[in-house]
C-alpha cells in the first residue's frame, strides 16, 4: 500500500504523505523488563505464575480450584495404574501357550488398563468443567480491575509519558486470562504423569530416563528461547499497536465519518493504518529467522537424543538384557513419559509467556494504584460558601512553563465568575484547579477552608457539576444521559424538569421511546441527536445535579441563540444557590457574570465586571471588539 500509495501520488502529482511517525521511548518506560533477566531467573517464574493462577482462581471460585488440584492427582495415580497393568498384561502376552489361554490370563490386567483409562478420562472432563467455571469470571475479574485501575487514576496521570502505552500493554494481562487456566491445569497434569511415567520407566531401567530427559529439554528450551523472542517483538510492537487502537476507532467511528469523508482522508488514514501494521509486520517478520534457528537446532538435538533413547531400548531387548514383555511396557512407559514430557514443556512455556503479560498488567495495576488519590481525610460538606486559591501553579509533564500560574481568587457562594482568554491562556487548567480534577504543584485550593490536596476528592466531586468544552455522547437512554452520576430515583418528574429547562422536551418526545430511546444510533433501535441537543442533554445533567459549583467551559457552543438564552436564563435562575462559573470566548454572555477575569499564559491579567472591562482598553476590550467586527 504505501510503495502504491507513492506511485499513485507520483502519477497524480501530490506529494506522497509522510508515514506515521516512530515512537521512541525514554524515561522509566524504555526498559525492556525481559531485557536484564537470564534464561534461569525466567524459568522460575512458572512456579511463581502457577501460585499467582491458583491465588486468583482461589478468590473466584474455591471448589473449582480443588477439582483443578485433585485432578491432575488422580490422573497421576491412573497412569502409574496403567504402566503397572500394562507390565502384568505384557507377561503372558509375550509369553508362550494358546493365544486365547494368554489373553485370558492377561484379561483382568487388561480390564485394569481400560478402567485407569476411563478414569484419567474423567478426570480431564471434570478438570475443564473446573477449568470453565474459573477462566470466563477470572477474565471479568481482572478486566474490571484494569478498567477500574485507569478510571480511577488522578486524571494527571493521563498527561504522563508511556501511561497509555502501558495499559494496552497490560491489556495483553487480561487476554491472557482467556487461557492460563487452561495452560495450567494442563501443565500440572501433565507434570503428574510425567513424573509418574518416569517413576515406572526408572524401575524398568534407570538409563532409559535421563535419556530421554535429554530427548525433550532442548525442546524445553527451544519453547522458552521462542516465547522471549515473541514477547520482545510484543514489546516493541505495543506503541504502534496502541496508536493503531486510537486510528482504528478514530477512522471507523461514525461520529467522524463526515469529517473523514468530506476531507478525502480516507485513503491517507487506510495508509496510515496500513504502515502501523506493517511496521509490526516487519518486526515480527525479522524475528522469523531467529525462531527458525532456535526451533532448527532444539529439534536437532532433541532427535539424536530421541534416536539415541529408541537405539538404546532396542539394544536391551536384542541382547538379552532386558525380556521382550519388559520392553513392550518400556515402550508404553517411553510413549507416555515422552508424550506428558512434551506436555510439560508446550505448558510450561505457555506459562512462561503468561507470567511475561502477567507482569506488565500487574506492574501497570500497582502504577495505576500508586496513581490513584492519597490526599488525605477531610470532606466537604453542602452547601459550598467559598472557595478560594492562592498562588495556585500547574505544569504539565513535559511542559517548559506552567499552564496556570501563581493564580489567586476567591469565589462565594451566590456568585457567578466569567473566565475568558485567548486558546491555550490556562482556562481550563483553571477550572480543573478549582474542582480539584487536578491538584495545584504549588500554592492551594480551598473549599470552605479544606485544603483540596487534604480533602477526599469523591466528597468534592459530589458537589461539583461541570459540562466540558468536549462532552462524552454517552451511548445509554435519554434518562441515564441526564442523571448519569447521580444518585437514581424512580421518579422522572426532575429528569422532565431538566430536560425542559434546556428546551429539550419536544426533541426527547419525538424520539420512538421518549425518555427510554438509547442515543446511539450504532446499536440497533438506537436514536441520533444533533451536536446541538447534545450540548442541551450535557447542560441538562448539570441542572439536573444541582451542584454546589457548576462550572460551564463553553456550554452553548454549537446551540442556536433559543436554546444559549434559555440556557444563560437558568444558569442565572438557580445562581444564588451555588457558585457559578462560565468560561466562553462569547464575550456578550460574560454581561451575566458579577465577575470576569481575563486570563494570558497561564496569569490572571484583567478582571473587573463587564462594563469596567469593555472600557478598560485591555485585551477583553480588543477581544470583544474583534468578535463584533464583521
Ligand atoms: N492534557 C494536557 N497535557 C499537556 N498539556 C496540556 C494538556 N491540556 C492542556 N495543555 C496545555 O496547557 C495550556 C493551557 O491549556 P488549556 O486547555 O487550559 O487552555 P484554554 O485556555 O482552556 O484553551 P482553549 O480556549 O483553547 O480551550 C496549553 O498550552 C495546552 O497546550
Amino acid at each position: 500500500m504505501s510503495t502504491a500509495g507513492t506511485r499513485e501520488s507520483k502519477q497524480n502529482g501530490t506529494v506522497p504523505p509522510p508515514p506515521p511517525a516512530e515512537i521512541q521511548y525514554t524515561g522509566e518506560y524504555s526498559v525492556n523488563p525481559l531485557g536484564e533477566a537470564s534464561l534461569r531467573r525466567l524459568c522460575a517464574q512458572v512456579p511463581k505464575v502457577l501460585q499467582r493462577i491458583i491465588v486468583m482462581s482461589w478468590r473466584i471460585d474455591r471448589r473449582a480450584v480443588l477439582f483443578l488440584l485433585a485432578c491432575p492427582v488422580v490422573t497421576g495415580a491412573a497412569a502409574a495404574v496403567l504402566l503397572a497393568a500394562t507390565a502384568r498384561a505384557m507377561r503372558p502376552l509375550f509369553g508362550t501357550g494358546a493365544v486365547a489361554d494368554r489373553l485370558h490370563e492377561a484379561l483382568p490386567a487388561l480390564v485394569v488398563v481400560g478402567v485407569a483409562a476411563a478414569v484419567t478420562r474423567v478426570a480431564t472432563i471434570v478438570a475443564t468443567y473446573a477449568e470453565r467455571r474459573i477462566t470466563p469470571r477470572l477474565t471479568t475479574e481482572t478486566d474490571t480491575a484494569l478498567v477500574a485501575a485507569v478510571c480511577r487514576v488522578e486524571a494527571s496521570a493521563y498527561a504522563v509519558d508511556g501511561f497509555s502505552d502501558r495499559q494496552e500493554a497490560a491489556e495483553m494481562g487480561v487476554i491472557r486470562t482467556h487461557v492460563m487456566v487452561a495452560d495450567a491445569q494442563r501443565f500440572l497434569s501433565a507434570l503428574v504423569r510425567m513424573v509418574t511415567a518416569a517413576g515406572a520407566l526408572s524401575v524398568l531401567n534407570p538409563l532409559m530416563l535421563p535419556l530421554l530427559l535429554l530427548a525433550v529439554l532442548p525442546a524445553g528450551v527451544g519453547a522458552v528461547l521462542t516465547a522471549r523472542v515473541d514477547y520482545e517483538i510484543h514489546y516493541a510492537n505495543i506503541a504502534d499497536r496502541n496508536v493503531r487502537g486510537m486510528m482504528r476507532w478514530w477512522s471507523t467511528s461514525s461520529k467522524y465519518g463526515d469529517e473523514v469523508r468530506a476531507n478525502s482522508m480516507t485513503d491517507y488514514l487506510l495508509f496510515w493504518y496500513r504502515s502501523l501494521s506493517d511496521r509490526c509486520d516487519r518486526r515480527n517478520l525479522a524475528a522469523a529467522p531467529r525462531t527458525l534457528r532456535i526451533q532448527l537446532l532444539s529439534s536437532f538435538v532433541a532427535g539424536i537424543f530421541l534416536v539415541a533413547t529408541w537405539g538404546g531400548l532396542a539394544w536391551l531387548a536384542t541382547t538379552g538384557r532386558i525380556a521382550l514383555a519388559l520392553a513392550a511396557t518400556a515402550v508404553v512407559a517411553v510413549q507416555t513419559t515422552l508424550a506428558a514430557l512434551s506436555q510439560v514443556i508446550v505448558n510450561g512455556a505457555a506459562l512462561f509467556h503468561t507470567s511475561l503479560y502477567l507482569s506488565d498488567m500487574q506492574a501497570f495495576l500497582d502504577d495505576a494504584e500508586a496513581r490513584a488519590p492519597k490526599r488525605g481525610p477531610l470532606a466537604i460538606a453542602a452547601p459550598v460558601e467559598v472557595i478560594r486559591l492562592e498562588e495556585a501553579v500547574y505544569q504539565y509533564p513535559g511542559k517548559d512553563a506552567p499552564a496556570v500560574d501563581s493564580v489567586s481568587l476567591t469565589l462565594r457562594r451566590g456568585e457567578i465568575l466569567a473566565i475568558v482568554g485567548v486558546n491555550g491562556s490556562g482556562k481550563s487548567t483553571l477550572t480543573r484547579l478549582i474542582t480539584g480534577i487536578y491538584l495545584a504543584d504549588k500554592g492551594r485550593v480551598t473549599w470552605n477552608g479544606s485544603d483540596l490536596a487534604e480533602t477526599d476528592p469523591a466528597t468534592v466531586w459530589q458537589q461539583t457539576g461541570l459540562v466540558p468544552q468536549i462532552f462524552a455522547q454517552w451511548p445509554l437512554r435519554v434518562r441515564e444521559n441526564v442523571t448519569l452520576g447521580q444518585p437514581r430515583t424512580q421518579d422522572d418528574g426532575p429528569v422532565w424538569d431538566a430536560v425542559d429547562a434546556v428546551g429539550m422536551r419536544e426533541a426527547v418526545e419525538d424520539l420512538p421511546a421518549g425518555l427510554d430511546s438509547l442515543l446511539a444510533r450504532e446499536i440497533f433501535g438506537g436514536a441520533e441527536l444533533s451536536g446541538g441537543q447534545w450540548q442541551r442533554l450535557a447542560c441538562s445533567r448539570v441542572l439536573y445535579r444541582r451542584p454546589s459549583l457548576l462550572i460551564l467551559d463553553e456550554p452553548t457552543s454549537q446551540m442556536d441563540p433559543r436554546g444559549e438564552h434559555q440556557v444563560f436564563e437558568q444558569i442565572k435562575t438557580i445562581a444564588a444557590d451555588r457558585i457559578t462559573i462560565v468560561v466562553t470566548h462569547r464575550l456578550e454572555n460574560t454581561k451575566i457574570a458579577d465577575h470576569i477575569i481575563v486570563m494570558e499564559h497561564g496569569q490572571i491579567t484583567e478582571q473587573g465586571c463587564y462594563d469596567d472591562l469593555v472600557h478598560a482598553g485591555g485585551t477583553f476590550a480588543e477581544l470583544l471588539e474583534l468578535s463584533q467586527d464583521r
